[in-house]
């Protein structure tokens, strides 16, 4: 389990956020030590006692379980003192005042009763940055159900809905439009949300803990939009067209006052379709009903609100669909057009959840990265596409390079993918590196959307396909240009603070998609390979009891791989390979997997019965499987000799099993044999008829064969498993690699084997690192059973198990894979580790990491998992049995084939 903390130091300011990895149901008090010491208070990290954290208010026990609720992803803990002065508790009947439009929009403050001041000034109740507001500007006062408002002698005045408001109380009523300077607020009861046009009632949204320092969230059911945005409406980029309609009112002031009146709900419907910065933040929050609402198939998907127009009648919401813009270029004054632009960001960010949309962000300076650093929250700013990195940010040269090679790779390309809003933020004047004008001119077609900020309009791309620009003193106001060429002026943009974008992106960080039948949390992150194969004890007599009970057919060659959704995961290769073929990106669990097929080949039958060939391709991860007693032949990849004389051994294996088979299949020739030895009397334990009851373990050494006449003379002929780690290493050997010259006929071997194998006994197990290298091969092709464990991108997992979904493996997960057999069917399942030192009721040590934003965008360095203790590996255990199994049943070592 990873949770991301910001954790915030005794003395106000210093902050850092923290990658927390521990075994799930770790307690607190296991990491408080390293919290408090990653908070730079000089603090040993392994005296956790003393430390006091808080969430919010309240002190965390010692006993608080990392990965529940507070502590999930996202939280902030404050160490030694509490965060922020014991709020007052809403009730049911607490009124708000939403700031529902303006440079400072998307607050939410809660009226108590008595006066709430509205201003500029640090001292209002309802503070607003907005340079249009004199300092004490407004004020709202609630007395009982009362509610009233009075200006404070502003600058620029107060208007209620269109009317001057003087220093005398006027009734507020919820729903009407409170303007003071460039910003709008709305007074709002907790009945009332949701209320309007239709949309579900205010209930908010199930979030269920997974235990894992997330919260599931329950899918939206289907995207119908509101009933009120079925009424023919002027579309709210349509001030224009609605002004030239006011305009074309002649039939009298009642009738006119009737067309204002409906323009006026049309827009109030409007404004609830397409939701203020307030409201999202409360979708954020709640979650609410209408937190990713929003799929592919819904009317306004990727549908940003700019603002509001003020014609023909007041607030009318100014819209653009990214999908018809392709790239929307916004330009003007920093910091204005970084707050417009963050509200955009946080717009399709609430309504559309991760399945639904990608977020990438490319811009440079630190200045402008503090700005957005908000983002790292975004569970959509996560790469789920296989890109190299740990968050989608190109905020250096490299890294934005890098995000628009992935990005550009996708134009032109066909596969389906979920739409991605890039914002490309050049307003400190800065370019962003790489090549954006194919992205600009291509991506909209491959689903990729810009937002593009500069600081001035000329610096906008060409291909824009909607402008907003900045106007006005205080750059409050936007000259919008819409997709179809209609100019919407005046519009008075919709800002959000970085303070307010952070509160909104940590509401989101826990949050997840629940998923449906199929929950992927099912699996867990790790398993071990001695409980899925029940040794978690292994002992001799358990092996030698588990072989005496096989049949003697020589059948089954059963590979327990690990834990599926429901149970043990595990493969036939007699009756569902012959062969198996593993892929996945570096770092993976490739090798590990290999190992586990290995160990729990071996497990399942006797020496005699079943031998293994292993080969390493590069490098010498299998070589710890050479103490299984099954290993009769290890092969590395640096002696060409060596190299050369297996590929011919493995040749001659199967042109003598061809002859002693006689043209049978070895299933049936091993009935036969059995048969033969059964007429003469011989004990069926073992394929030599040296089976029987287990015996005291002696030393490890062949013994005499002690089977009757017909049966000896028959050679002994086990089922072969060659198992072969970085087959792409053989298939396209790197330069200058010492076995260069060999590797071609120990390919032409391998391909012979995955050719002639099945009807031999030989199977193949082979693992390929660049699946794009070894496809269409032998191997590739006569490979019933495959394997995709985390693969770098959707193409390369579609080779190997013809479905994308490995690519989303999660990279903290090694040993995560999907599983294909030959019947079409995949499995999701996690490797049973078996090289780890893993005690049975141990885990892996919880880690606290320092995490620097910055750098999310590079590729990942790849910690190798740390492990409890320098004990003997499960395998060691495991082999160790195996050989005193193997000598007490008599079971003879293969020979090697070299
Ligand atoms: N099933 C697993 N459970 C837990 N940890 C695992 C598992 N498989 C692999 N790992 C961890 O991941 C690391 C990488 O695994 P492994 O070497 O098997 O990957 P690989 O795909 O063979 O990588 P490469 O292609 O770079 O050799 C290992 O050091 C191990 O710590």
């Amino acid at each position: 389990m990873q949770i991301r903390l910001t954790v915030l130091g005794p003395r106000s300011g210093q902050s850092c956020d923290v990658l927390v990895t521990a075994p799930t149901g770790t307690a607190l008090s296991a990491v408080a030590g390293a919290i408090a010491a990653s908070a730079g208070t000089g603090q040993p990290a392994r005296s956790g006692a003393a430390v006091a954290l808080y969430a919010g208010t309240e002190r965390l026990p010692a006993n608080a379980v990392l990965g529940h609720p507070p502590l999930v992803d996202g939280a902030v803990v404050a160490l030694q003192a509490p965060l922020g002065e014991p709020a007052t508790q809403p009730s049911e009947h607490t009124p708000r005042l939403k700031v529902v439009g303006g440079p400072d929009a998307g607050g939410v403050h809660l009226l108590h009763g008595g006066q709430a001041r509205v201003g500029r000034s640090a001292e209002a109740d309802v503070p607003l940055d907005d340079p249009d507001v004199s300092r004490l500007h407004t004020v709202v006062t609630v007395d009982g159900d009362r509610m009233t408002v009075a200006d404070l002698g502003s600058t620029n005045g107060t208007a209620l809905d269109g009317l001057l408001v003087g220093q005398r109380p006027v009734p507020l009523h919820p729903g009407e439009l409170l303007r003071v300077g460039a910003s709008t607020l709305e007074l709002q009861l907790p009945r009332q949300v949701g209320d309007d046009a239709g949309s579900p009632p205010p209930t908010g949204r199930t979030a269920v803990p997974d235990g894992e320092g997330h919260l599931q969230v329950a899918a939206v059911a289907t995207p119908s939009p509101p009933s009120a945005e079925v009424q023919p409406a002027p579309t709210p980029h349509s001030g224009s067209r609605a002004m030239a309609l006011a305009r074309r009112l002649t039939s009298g002031r009642s009738a006119q006052a009737r067309e204002l009146q409906r323009l006026a709900e049309q827009a109030r419907a409007l404004r609830v379709r397409y939701p203020d910065p307030a409201e999202v933040l409360l979708a954020a929050l709640g979650p609410g009903p209408r937190l990713w609402g929003r799929g592919a198939e819904h009317p306004d998907a990727l549908t940003v609100r700019l603002g509001l127009a003020d014609e023909p009648v007041p607030a009318v919401p100014v819209t653009v669909d990214l999908r018809d813009a392709g790239v929307l270029g916004l330009a003007g004054a920093a910091p204005q057009a970084r707050a417009v632009a963050r509200a955009l960001v946080a717009q399709v960010a609430a309504s559309h959840g991760p399945s639904a949309l990608e977020l990438v962000l490319l811009t440079s300076g630190e200045d402008l990265a503090d700005e957005w650093a908000w983002l790292r929250w975004l569970p959509q700013c996560r790469p789920a596409q296989g890109q190299d990195c740990r968050l989608l940010l190109g905020l250096d040269p490299e890294q934005q390079q890098r995000r628009v090679a992935e990005l550009t790779a996708r134009v032109g390309g066909t596969a389906p993918r979920r739409p991605t809003v890039v914002v490309v933020d050049e307003s400190s004047g800065r370019p962003v590196r790489g090549e954006l004008t194919r992205l600009y001119e291509r991506g909209a077609a491959a689903g990729v959307f810009v937002v593009q900020v500069t600081a001035e309009p000329e610096r906008l791309s060409p291909t824009c396909g909607a402008r907003a620009v900045l106007t006005g003193e205080v750059a409050a106001h936007l000259d919008v240009t819409l997709p179809d060429g209609t100019v919407v002026p005046e519009v008075v943009a919709d800002g959000v603070s970085t303070t307010w974008a952070e509160r909104f992106a940590r509401a989101l960080a826990p949050l997840r998609e629940a998923e449906g039948p199929r929950p992927r949390s099912a699996l867990p992150d790790s398993a071990r390979l001695l409980d899925a194969l029940d040794l978690a004890l292994a002992t001799p007599a358990k092996i030698s009891a588990r072989w005496a009970e096989l049949p003697t057919t020589g059948g089954a060659a059963t590979a327990v791989l690990g834990t599926a959704a429901d149970g043990r995961c595990a493969v036939d290769l007699a009756q569902d390979g012959p062969h198996l073929l593993v892929g996945g990106a570096p770092g993976a669990g490739k090798t590990e997997l290999l190992r586990s097929v290995a160990a729990s080949l071996a497990a399942a039958d006797r020496p005699d019965r079943l031998a293994l060939v292993l080969i390493d391709g590069s490098g010498d991860g299998l070589w710890i499987c050479t103490d299984l007693p099954h290993v009769c032949t290890y092969l590395g990849s640096t002696d060409p000799v060596r190299m050369r004389e297996l590929a011919q051994a493995l040749t001659a294996e199967l042109n003598r099993r061809e002859q002693v088979l006689g043209g049978r299949d070895f299933a049936a020739w091993q009935a036969e044999r059995l048969l033969a030895r059964s007429r003469d009397g011989a004990p069926a334990g073992g394929a030599d008829g040296t089976g029987g009851p287990a015996r005291t373990a002696g030393p490890r050494r062949p013994r005499p064969d002690p089977a009757p006449a017909a049966a000896r003379e028959e050679p002994a002929l086990p089922r072969l498993v060659v198992v072969v780690d970085d087959f792409d290493a053989l298939v396209a050997p790197a330069l200058g690699s010492p076995g260069r010259q060999s590797t071609g006929s120990v390919v032409r071997a391998l391909d012979a084997v995955a050719r002639r194998g099945a009807r031999l006994g030989v199977h193949l197990v082979a693992a390929t690192g660049r699946p794009e290298r070894t496809s269409g091969g032998e191997v590739d092709e006569q490979a019933g059973l495959r394997i995709a464990l985390r693969t770098d991108d959707p193409a390369s997992s579609r080779l190997l198990v013809h479905v994308e979904d490995a690519a989303g493996v999660d990279e903290s997960v090694p040993g995560r894979g999907y599983l294909r057999r030959p019947d079409g069917s995949v499995t999701p399942f996690q490797t049973g580790r078996v090289s780890g030192r893993i005690p049975r009721t141990a885990t892996l040590r919880p880690t606290v990491v320092p995490l620097d934003w910055l750098r999310m965008g590079d590729p990942p360095t790849r910690r190798p998992v740390r492990e409890l203790g320098n004990g003997p590996t499960d395998l060691a255990l495991l082999a160790s049995a195996l050989q005193r199994a193997a000598e007490s049943a008599d079971a003879l070592v293969p020979s090697p084939l070299v």
